[in-house]
Protein backbone atom coordinates (compact mmCIF):
# COMPACT_ATOMS: atom_id res chain seq x y z
CA UNK A 1 0.00 0.00 0.00
CA UNK A 2 1.40 3.30 -0.85
CA UNK A 3 2.29 6.02 2.19
CA UNK A 4 0.21 7.85 4.61
CA UNK A 5 0.12 11.03 3.70
CA UNK A 6 -2.32 12.19 7.22
CA UNK A 7 -2.24 10.52 10.01
CA UNK A 8 -4.62 10.71 12.95
CA UNK A 9 -3.53 8.71 16.38
CA UNK A 10 -6.10 9.08 18.83
CA UNK A 11 -7.40 12.26 18.21
CA UNK A 12 -9.61 14.17 20.38
CA UNK A 13 -11.45 17.32 20.46
CA UNK A 14 -13.87 18.65 23.10
CA UNK A 15 -14.80 21.60 22.45
CA UNK A 16 -14.64 24.63 25.58
CA UNK A 17 -18.66 23.95 26.05
CA UNK A 18 -17.94 20.13 26.84
CA UNK A 19 -19.03 19.42 23.22
CA UNK A 20 -16.88 16.05 22.44
CA UNK A 21 -17.17 15.94 18.69
CA UNK A 22 -14.61 13.70 18.25
CA UNK A 23 -13.58 11.10 20.72
CA UNK A 24 -11.08 9.12 19.49
CA UNK A 25 -10.38 9.10 16.13
CA UNK A 26 -7.20 6.83 14.22
CA UNK A 27 -7.62 6.76 10.66
CA UNK A 28 -4.91 7.31 7.74
CA UNK A 29 -5.16 8.95 4.27
CA UNK A 30 -3.40 7.26 2.20
CA UNK A 31 -0.84 9.41 -0.40
CA UNK A 32 -2.35 10.24 -3.52
CA UNK A 33 -6.27 9.30 -2.73
CA UNK A 34 -9.29 11.28 -2.10
CA UNK A 35 -11.26 9.77 1.01
CA UNK A 36 -14.45 11.25 1.75
CA UNK A 37 -15.61 11.33 4.77
CA UNK A 38 -19.50 11.35 5.15
CA UNK A 39 -21.90 11.12 7.89
CA UNK A 40 -25.04 12.74 9.20
CA UNK A 41 -24.92 16.40 10.41
CA UNK A 42 -23.03 17.10 13.73
CA UNK A 43 -20.97 13.84 13.46
CA UNK A 44 -17.53 15.22 13.78
CA UNK A 45 -16.29 15.52 9.99
CA UNK A 46 -15.88 19.10 9.79
CA UNK A 47 -14.11 19.04 13.10
CA UNK A 48 -11.72 16.50 11.60
CA UNK A 49 -10.91 18.07 8.61
CA UNK A 50 -10.48 21.83 10.50
CA UNK A 51 -7.99 19.68 12.98
CA UNK A 52 -5.85 18.79 9.88
CA UNK A 53 -4.73 22.24 9.80
CA UNK A 54 -5.26 23.75 13.30
CA UNK A 55 -8.48 25.83 12.22
CA UNK A 56 -9.37 24.02 15.20
CA UNK A 57 -6.77 22.51 17.81
CA UNK A 58 -7.09 19.00 18.68
CA UNK A 59 -7.68 18.38 22.36
CA UNK A 60 -5.52 15.21 22.65
CA UNK A 61 -3.90 12.57 20.67
CA UNK A 62 -1.22 13.04 17.32
CA UNK A 63 -1.70 14.07 13.56
CA UNK A 64 0.71 14.00 11.10
CA UNK A 65 0.94 15.55 8.04
CA UNK A 66 4.05 14.03 5.61
CA UNK A 67 6.64 13.54 8.63
CA UNK A 68 5.05 16.42 10.41
CA UNK A 69 3.49 16.43 13.75
CA UNK A 70 0.86 19.54 13.11
CA UNK A 71 0.75 20.08 16.90
CA UNK A 72 4.66 21.18 16.67
CA UNK A 73 3.95 23.24 13.75
CA UNK A 74 3.37 26.87 13.32
CA UNK A 75 -0.34 27.02 12.44
CA UNK A 76 0.21 29.92 9.92
CA UNK A 77 2.70 28.27 7.54
CA UNK A 78 0.78 25.24 8.23
CA UNK A 79 -2.10 26.52 6.69
CA UNK A 80 -0.40 28.20 3.96
CA UNK A 81 1.14 24.76 2.99
CA UNK A 82 -2.28 22.90 2.67
CA UNK A 83 -5.02 23.65 0.23
CA UNK A 84 -8.32 24.27 2.02
CA UNK A 85 -11.64 25.17 0.36
CA UNK A 86 -15.18 25.32 1.81
CA UNK A 87 -18.78 25.55 0.68
CA UNK A 88 -19.22 29.59 0.39
CA UNK A 89 -15.51 30.04 -1.32
CA UNK A 90 -14.85 33.03 0.63
CA UNK A 91 -13.54 34.90 -2.53
CA UNK A 92 -12.75 38.16 -1.73
CA UNK A 93 -15.18 40.36 -3.46
CA UNK A 94 -13.07 43.72 -4.62
CA UNK A 95 -10.65 41.63 -5.89
CA UNK A 96 -10.19 39.88 -9.36
CA UNK A 97 -10.37 35.94 -10.28
CA UNK A 98 -6.46 36.70 -10.77
CA UNK A 99 -5.91 38.18 -7.62
CA UNK A 100 -7.74 35.72 -5.62
CA UNK A 101 -6.39 32.90 -6.73
CA UNK A 102 -2.49 35.01 -6.80
CA UNK A 103 -3.26 34.87 -2.70
CA UNK A 104 -1.12 31.91 -1.25
CA UNK A 105 1.49 32.70 -3.80
CA UNK A 106 1.58 36.76 -3.04
CA UNK A 107 1.79 35.80 0.96
CA UNK A 108 4.88 33.31 -0.25
CA UNK A 109 6.29 36.09 -2.11
CA UNK A 110 6.65 34.44 -5.41
CA UNK A 111 7.53 36.98 -8.60
CA UNK A 112 4.66 38.40 -10.64
CA UNK A 113 6.37 36.18 -13.69
CA UNK A 114 5.70 32.80 -11.57
CA UNK A 115 2.27 33.84 -10.16
CA UNK A 116 1.06 35.02 -13.43
CA UNK A 117 2.08 31.92 -15.26
CA UNK A 118 0.84 29.77 -12.10
CA UNK A 119 -2.69 32.00 -11.94
CA UNK A 120 -2.96 31.50 -15.75
CA UNK A 121 -2.33 27.33 -15.95
CA UNK A 122 -4.83 27.05 -12.30
CA UNK A 123 -7.81 28.65 -14.45
CA UNK A 124 -6.98 26.60 -17.20
CA UNK A 125 -6.80 23.57 -15.17
CA UNK A 126 -10.58 24.64 -13.98
CA UNK A 127 -12.01 25.52 -16.97
CA UNK A 128 -12.09 28.72 -16.82
CA UNK A 129 -10.07 30.67 -20.07
CA UNK A 130 -7.99 33.81 -18.70
CA UNK A 131 -8.74 35.67 -21.24
CA UNK A 132 -11.96 35.19 -20.21
CA UNK A 133 -12.49 35.48 -16.47
CA UNK A 134 -8.93 36.29 -15.04
CA UNK A 135 -10.38 39.64 -14.87
CA UNK A 136 -13.98 38.85 -13.93
CA UNK A 137 -14.79 40.10 -10.36
CA UNK A 138 -16.55 37.18 -8.16
CA UNK A 139 -20.23 38.66 -8.52
CA UNK A 140 -19.80 38.62 -12.42
CA UNK A 141 -19.26 34.59 -12.26
CA UNK A 142 -21.89 31.99 -11.40
CA UNK A 143 -21.66 30.12 -8.17
CA UNK A 144 -20.24 26.99 -9.79
CA UNK A 145 -17.57 29.02 -11.28
CA UNK A 146 -17.15 30.71 -7.76
CA UNK A 147 -16.66 26.74 -6.31
CA UNK A 148 -13.64 26.60 -9.46
CA UNK A 149 -12.06 29.46 -8.76
CA UNK A 150 -11.91 28.15 -4.96
CA UNK A 151 -10.71 25.13 -5.95
CA UNK A 152 -7.69 27.00 -8.41
CA UNK A 153 -7.17 29.18 -5.48
CA UNK A 154 -6.43 25.98 -3.00
CA UNK A 155 -4.13 24.84 -5.32
CA UNK A 156 -2.44 27.74 -6.49
CA UNK A 157 1.06 26.55 -5.38
CA UNK A 158 0.18 22.50 -5.87
CA UNK A 159 -0.06 21.22 -2.27
CA UNK A 160 0.72 17.81 -1.42
CA UNK A 161 -2.42 17.96 0.63
CA UNK A 162 -6.09 19.28 -0.02
CA UNK A 163 -8.94 20.28 2.28
CA UNK A 164 -12.50 20.17 1.23
CA UNK A 165 -15.15 20.66 3.38
CA UNK A 166 -18.78 20.57 1.25
CA UNK A 167 -17.08 22.59 -1.50
CA UNK A 168 -19.74 21.85 -3.78
CA UNK A 169 -22.91 21.79 -1.65
CA UNK A 170 -23.90 25.24 -2.27
CA UNK A 171 -23.85 24.41 -6.31
CA UNK A 172 -27.24 22.95 -8.41
CA UNK A 173 -27.41 19.56 -8.87
CA UNK A 174 -26.34 18.91 -12.43
CA UNK A 175 -23.41 22.01 -11.93
CA UNK A 176 -22.57 19.50 -9.11
CA UNK A 177 -21.91 16.78 -11.18
CA UNK A 178 -20.16 18.55 -13.53
CA UNK A 179 -17.95 19.92 -10.35
CA UNK A 180 -17.18 16.61 -9.27
CA UNK A 181 -16.50 15.04 -12.42
CA UNK A 182 -13.99 17.93 -13.23
CA UNK A 183 -11.67 18.05 -9.66
CA UNK A 184 -11.76 13.98 -9.32
CA UNK A 185 -10.04 14.24 -13.24
CA UNK A 186 -7.67 17.80 -11.72
CA UNK A 187 -7.19 15.48 -8.77
CA UNK A 188 -5.82 12.66 -11.02
CA UNK A 189 -3.53 14.97 -13.09
CA UNK A 190 -1.89 16.55 -9.60
CA UNK A 191 -1.94 13.73 -7.28
CA UNK A 192 -3.05 15.68 -4.69
CA UNK A 193 -3.55 13.47 -1.31
CA UNK A 194 -7.42 15.15 -0.53
CA UNK A 195 -9.94 14.49 2.15
CA UNK A 196 -13.17 15.54 1.29
CA UNK A 197 -15.77 16.55 3.35
CA UNK A 198 -19.64 15.60 2.75
CA UNK A 199 -22.98 14.71 3.39
CA UNK A 200 -23.62 13.12 0.47
CA UNK A 201 -23.30 9.68 0.52
CA UNK A 202 -23.78 9.81 -3.60
CA UNK A 203 -20.96 12.19 -3.69
CA UNK A 204 -18.86 10.45 -1.36
CA UNK A 205 -18.92 7.18 -3.53
CA UNK A 206 -18.39 8.96 -7.03
CA UNK A 207 -15.42 11.08 -5.70
CA UNK A 208 -13.66 8.73 -2.92
CA UNK A 209 -11.21 6.63 -3.83
CA UNK A 210 -12.30 5.22 -0.39
CA UNK A 211 -14.87 6.12 1.86
CA UNK A 212 -15.15 6.64 5.89
CA UNK A 213 -18.49 6.55 7.32
CA UNK A 214 -18.85 8.55 10.82
CA UNK A 215 -21.36 8.21 13.23
CA UNK A 216 -21.78 10.66 15.92
CA UNK A 217 -18.38 11.75 18.09
CA UNK A 218 -16.17 10.73 15.15
CA UNK A 219 -16.62 7.18 15.45
CA UNK A 220 -15.73 5.77 11.69
CA UNK A 221 -18.35 2.95 11.28
CA UNK A 222 -16.69 2.02 8.18
CA UNK A 223 -13.50 2.98 5.94
CA UNK A 224 -13.51 1.15 2.58
CA UNK A 225 -13.47 1.14 -0.90
CA UNK A 226 -17.11 2.84 -2.20
CA UNK A 227 -18.25 -0.42 -3.65
CA UNK A 228 -17.55 -1.87 -0.60
CA UNK A 229 -19.47 0.76 1.26
CA UNK A 230 -22.51 0.52 -0.87
CA UNK A 231 -22.85 -3.33 -1.31
CA UNK A 232 -21.89 -3.93 2.45
CA UNK A 233 -22.47 -1.75 4.97
CA UNK A 234 -20.16 -2.94 7.95
CA UNK A 235 -23.10 -1.53 10.56
CA UNK A 236 -27.00 -0.35 10.85
CA UNK A 237 -25.27 2.76 10.93
CA UNK A 238 -23.97 2.86 6.98
CA UNK A 239 -26.92 0.99 6.17
CA UNK A 240 -29.09 3.70 7.33
CA UNK A 241 -26.67 6.28 5.53
CA UNK A 242 -26.70 4.02 2.16
CA UNK A 243 -30.34 3.92 2.27
CA UNK A 244 -32.37 1.72 -0.65
CA UNK A 245 -30.21 3.23 -3.36
CA UNK A 246 -27.10 0.76 -3.73
CA UNK A 247 -27.70 -0.84 -6.50
CA UNK A 248 -27.97 2.09 -8.90
CA UNK A 249 -25.63 4.19 -7.24
CA UNK A 250 -22.88 1.04 -7.96
CA UNK A 251 -24.65 1.32 -11.82
CA UNK A 252 -22.95 4.67 -11.65
CA UNK A 253 -19.25 3.88 -10.09
CA UNK A 254 -18.69 0.59 -11.97
CA UNK A 255 -16.60 0.61 -14.93
CA UNK A 256 -17.24 -1.76 -18.11
CA UNK A 257 -14.39 -3.52 -18.53
CA UNK A 258 -12.55 -6.12 -20.76
CA UNK A 259 -13.82 -9.26 -19.15
CA UNK A 260 -17.41 -8.10 -19.02
CA UNK A 261 -17.92 -7.86 -22.88
CA UNK A 262 -19.37 -10.86 -24.87
CA UNK A 263 -16.14 -11.63 -27.58
CA UNK A 264 -18.58 -12.90 -29.73
CA UNK A 265 -20.16 -10.19 -31.33
CA UNK A 266 -17.24 -8.17 -32.12
CA UNK A 267 -19.20 -6.95 -35.84
CA UNK A 268 -19.10 -3.83 -36.59
CA UNK A 269 -22.17 -2.00 -36.31
CA UNK A 270 -21.73 1.61 -38.39
CA UNK A 271 -24.79 3.62 -36.54
CA UNK A 272 -25.84 1.10 -33.92
CA UNK A 273 -25.35 1.61 -30.14
CA UNK A 274 -22.07 1.94 -28.52
CA UNK A 275 -20.29 2.57 -25.34
CA UNK A 276 -16.64 2.44 -24.96
CA UNK A 277 -14.38 0.17 -22.47
CA UNK A 278 -13.82 2.33 -18.75
CA UNK A 279 -17.76 3.90 -19.54
CA UNK A 280 -20.07 3.27 -16.44
CA UNK A 281 -22.65 0.19 -16.33
CA UNK A 282 -25.03 3.36 -15.59
CA UNK A 283 -24.36 4.70 -19.05
CA UNK A 284 -23.85 0.89 -20.36
CA UNK A 285 -27.76 0.37 -19.44
CA UNK A 286 -28.96 3.14 -20.72
CA UNK A 287 -27.12 2.50 -24.08
CA UNK A 288 -28.29 -1.06 -23.49
CA UNK A 289 -32.75 -0.16 -22.85
CA UNK A 290 -32.56 2.40 -25.83
CA UNK A 291 -30.70 -0.17 -28.48
CA UNK A 292 -33.53 -1.88 -30.59
CA UNK A 293 -31.76 -5.70 -30.37
CA UNK A 294 -31.01 -4.63 -27.02
CA UNK A 295 -27.64 -5.30 -27.72
CA UNK A 296 -24.59 -2.10 -27.80
CA UNK A 297 -21.16 -3.01 -29.33
CA UNK A 298 -18.37 -2.01 -26.67
CA UNK A 299 -15.35 0.04 -27.98
CA UNK A 300 -12.07 0.23 -27.21
CA UNK A 301 -11.48 4.49 -26.48
CA UNK A 302 -12.42 6.91 -28.96
CA UNK A 303 -12.24 7.10 -32.97
CA UNK A 304 -9.85 9.35 -34.24
CA UNK A 305 -10.83 11.62 -36.35
CA UNK A 306 -13.54 9.80 -38.02
CA UNK A 307 -11.19 6.54 -37.55
CA UNK A 308 -14.00 3.42 -37.07
CA UNK A 309 -12.95 2.60 -33.22
CA UNK A 310 -12.15 -0.79 -32.17
CA UNK A 311 -15.20 -3.00 -31.50
CA UNK A 312 -13.78 -5.11 -28.64
CA UNK A 313 -17.12 -7.03 -28.42
CA UNK A 314 -20.96 -6.51 -27.27
CA UNK A 315 -23.03 -6.14 -24.33
CA UNK A 316 -26.01 -6.85 -23.38
CA UNK A 317 -28.45 -6.28 -19.63
CA UNK A 318 -27.50 -9.76 -18.50
CA UNK A 319 -24.29 -8.93 -19.66
CA UNK A 320 -24.49 -5.55 -17.04
CA UNK A 321 -25.75 -7.51 -14.33
CA UNK A 322 -23.12 -9.83 -14.12
CA UNK A 323 -20.64 -6.99 -14.35
CA UNK A 324 -21.59 -5.39 -11.53
CA UNK A 325 -22.41 -8.98 -9.62
CA UNK A 326 -18.41 -8.94 -10.79
CA UNK A 327 -18.02 -5.46 -9.14
CA UNK A 328 -20.07 -6.84 -5.78
CA UNK A 329 -18.10 -9.84 -5.44
CA UNK A 330 -15.22 -8.35 -4.77
CA UNK A 331 -12.95 -7.93 -8.31
CA UNK A 332 -13.36 -4.24 -7.88
CA UNK A 333 -12.39 -2.22 -10.60
CA UNK A 334 -9.19 0.35 -8.74
CA UNK A 335 -9.98 3.55 -8.35
CA UNK A 336 -9.30 5.72 -11.77
CA UNK A 337 -8.82 2.78 -13.83
CA UNK A 338 -11.35 3.43 -16.16
CA UNK A 339 -10.51 5.06 -18.95
CA UNK A 340 -13.81 6.93 -19.29
CA UNK A 341 -12.67 8.44 -15.58
CA UNK A 342 -15.70 9.42 -13.15
CA UNK A 343 -19.04 11.31 -13.70
N1 LIG B 1 -17.10 25.77 18.10
C1 LIG B 1 -17.85 24.80 18.61
N2 LIG B 1 -18.22 24.82 19.92
C2 LIG B 1 -18.96 23.83 20.45
N3 LIG B 1 -19.41 22.77 19.76
C3 LIG B 1 -19.08 22.70 18.47
C4 LIG B 1 -18.30 23.70 17.81
N4 LIG B 1 -18.15 23.36 16.51
C5 LIG B 1 -18.80 22.19 16.36
N5 LIG B 1 -19.37 21.79 17.52
C6 LIG B 1 -20.14 20.57 17.77
O1 LIG B 1 -19.31 19.46 17.49
C7 LIG B 1 -20.06 18.42 16.89
C8 LIG B 1 -19.44 18.07 15.54
O2 LIG B 1 -19.55 19.17 14.66
P1 LIG B 1 -18.95 19.15 13.18
O3 LIG B 1 -19.20 20.50 12.59
O4 LIG B 1 -17.57 18.66 13.23
O5 LIG B 1 -19.88 18.05 12.51
P2 LIG B 1 -20.13 17.73 10.96
O6 LIG B 1 -20.18 16.26 10.89
O7 LIG B 1 -19.15 18.44 10.14
O8 LIG B 1 -21.58 18.34 10.77
P3 LIG B 1 -22.25 19.03 9.46
O9 LIG B 1 -22.36 17.96 8.42
O10 LIG B 1 -23.58 19.47 9.99
O11 LIG B 1 -21.35 20.16 9.09
C9 LIG B 1 -21.49 18.93 16.79
O12 LIG B 1 -22.20 18.47 17.89
C10 LIG B 1 -21.32 20.43 16.85
O13 LIG B 1 -22.45 21.05 17.42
Amino acid sequence: MADAAIVFEHVRKEYPDGTVAVEDLSLEVVEHEILALVGPSGCGKSTTLRMTNRLVEPSGGRILVGDEDVLAADPVRLRRSMGYVIQNVGLFPHRTVAQNVAIVPGLLRWDRQRTKGRVGELLDLVGLPPDRYAKRYPHELSGGEQQRVGVARALATDPPVLLMDEPFGAVDPAGRRRLQAEFWRIQRELGTTVMFVTHDIDEAVRLGDRVAVFSRGGHVEQLADPVEVLARPASDAVRALVGDGAPVRLLGITHVERGDVQPAGTRERPGGAVVELGATLATALEAVAEAPDGLVAVVDGKAADGAPATVVGTLDAPGVLAALRRAVDGAVTPAGAGSAGRG
